[in-house]
C-alpha cells in the first residue's frame, strides 16, 4: 500500500518571504555514518525552513555536511533521525512524490556520454511522462535559454566543464521542478564559465524558481543567495541573510596601516586610548586592527603615527565579510 504523505508542519515566520509557504522544512535532521573508528555525525539536528521562490545557500568548508544534507532532502541519503518536508511531501514517507517535484544537479557529471545533448534533456522529459514532441521542444528551449543551442546535436562527452554544468541544470529543469538543488555548481569550472553559470542561476531565481545551492565559495554564497545556512561539522552555526550573518556574528572591519618604520609606538599609543580597540597586531612597520569603529580608529592611527614621527605609506580598510564572520563563529580561519 502506498504510504500516506505526512502533511508539512506549520511554517515558522522568517526574516524575508515571511508569508510564502515553505518549499523545504527540516526538523532535527540528523545523519550518522557508522565507521570502524567511531560513528561520524555528518549532520547534527538540522532545523531549517526554505521558502518558495527563495534562493537559499548551504555554506561550509569541505566535509561540513552540505552534500549529506542535500542527499537527505533529495531522497538519496536516508536520515538517521529527524524529518524533512520538500514540496509539501515528507521525504521518508513519499520519496517518489518528492523526486517528481525536484531537480537535482550533483557534483559529478551524470550526463549520458553516448547521447546527444538534446537527447539527454529530452529523455529526462520522457521519463517524467512528457510526450516526445513536447520533450524535444522543451529541451531545445532550455538549450537556447542557456546559450547552448549550437550544442544540441553534440555528444555529451564533447562538452567543456562549464557547458556540462549548464546542460545538467537544463536537464534538471525539464519537468518544471518546484525546487532546484545545485550541489557545488561552480566547483572546478574556470572563472569565465563560473560567471556564465552565476548569470544562468540568478536568472532562474528571477523567474520565481526556488533554488537551494551548496557551496564552499564565500563569494558565490554572497553573490547569489538571499539567505544562508552556515554549516560546520554538521552543526548549523547561523541562518540568515549574508548581511545579517555578518552583523550578528560581530564580524569587524580590519584596518591595516603600513608605516615607514616599526609600528610599535603607534600600536602602544592606540592601546593607551581609553575604550580603544584591543585587537591590535604589529608586524614590523605594519599595524592591523580589528574594530567596530573603523573611522575613528583610522583617524587615531594617522594622528598617532604622525606624533611618533612615522609616515604612513599605505592604509587599507577591509569591511566585515563572511570570511571574518566565519572566524568569529568558529574561532578559526575559513579554509575551504
Ligand atoms: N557515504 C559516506 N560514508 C561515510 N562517511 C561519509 C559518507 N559521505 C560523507 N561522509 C562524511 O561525512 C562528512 C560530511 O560529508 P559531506 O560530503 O556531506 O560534506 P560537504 O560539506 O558536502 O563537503 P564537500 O564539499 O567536500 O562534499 C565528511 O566527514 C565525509 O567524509
Amino acid at each position: 500500500m502506498k504510504p500516506t504523505p505526512t502533511p508539512a508542519p506549520p511554517l515558522a515566520p522568517a526574516a524575508n518571504k515571511a508569508h510564502a509557504p515553505a518549499a523545504i522544512r527540516t526538523e532535527g535532521l540528523r545523519k550518522i555514518y557508522p565507521r570502524a573508528q567511531g560513528d561520524l555525525v555528518a549532520v547534527d539536528g538540522l532545523d531549517l525552513t526554505v521558502h518558495q521562490g527563495e534562493f537559499f545557500g548551504l555554506l561550509g568548508t569541505n566535509g561540513a555536511g552540505k552534500s549529506t544534507t542535500i542527499g537527505m532532502l533529495t531522497t538519496l541519503v536516508a536520515p538517521s533521525a529527524g524529518k524533512a518536508w520538500v514540496a509539501e511531501r515528507e521525504v521518508s514517507a513519499d520519496p517518489v512524490g518528492v523526486r517528481s517535484r525536484i531537480g537535482v544537479v550533483s557534483q559529478a557529471n551524470t550526463l549520458d556520454r553516448a547521447l546527444t545533448v538534446a537527447d539527454n534533456l529530452a529523455f529526462r522529459g520522457r521519463y517524467f511522462g512528457m510526450p516526445a514532441p513536447a520533450a524535444r521542444r522543451r529541451a531545445l528551449e532550455l538549450l537556447e535559454q542557456f546559450g547552448l543551442a549550437d550544442k544540441a546535436g553534440a555528444k555529451a562527452h564533447q562538452l567543456s566543464g562549464g557547458q556540462t554544468r549548464r546542460v545538467m541544470i537544463g536537464r534538471a529543469l525539464m519537468h518544471l521542478p518546484e525546487v532546484l538543488f545545485l550541489d557545488e555548481p561552480s566547483a572546478g569550472v574556470d572563472p569565465q564559465a563560473r560567471d556564465d553559470l552565476w548569470q544562468i542561476i540568478a536568472s532562474l531565481h528571477e523567474t520565481g524558481q526556488t533554488v537551494v545551492l551548496t557551496t564552499h565559495y564565500l563569494d558565490e554564497a554572497e553573490a547569489l543567495c538571499q539567505r544562508l545556512a552556515v554549516i560546520d561539522h554538521g552543526h548549523l552555526l547561523a541562518c540568515d541573510t549574508p548581511e545579517a550573518i555578518k552583523a550578528s556574528s560581530g564580524a569587524q572591519t580590519v584596518i591595516t596601516v603600513h608605516y615607514d618604520a616599526d609600528a610599535t609606538p603607534a600600536a602602544d599609543a592606540l592601546h593607551s586610548i581609553p575604550g580603544g580597540p584591543h585587537d591590535v597586531a604589529v608586524d614590523g612597520p605594519t599595524v592591523r586592527v580589528r574594530t567596530a569603529h573603523p573611522d575613528s580608529v583610522l583617524g587615531h592611527l594617522l594622528r598617532i603615527g604622525s606624533a611618533a614621527g612615522l609616515t604612513v605609506r599605505d592604509a587599507t580598510t577591509t569591511p566585515p565579510s563572511l570570511q571574518t564572520a566565519f572566524l568569529t563563529l568558529t574561532g578559526r580561519d575559513y579554509t575551504p
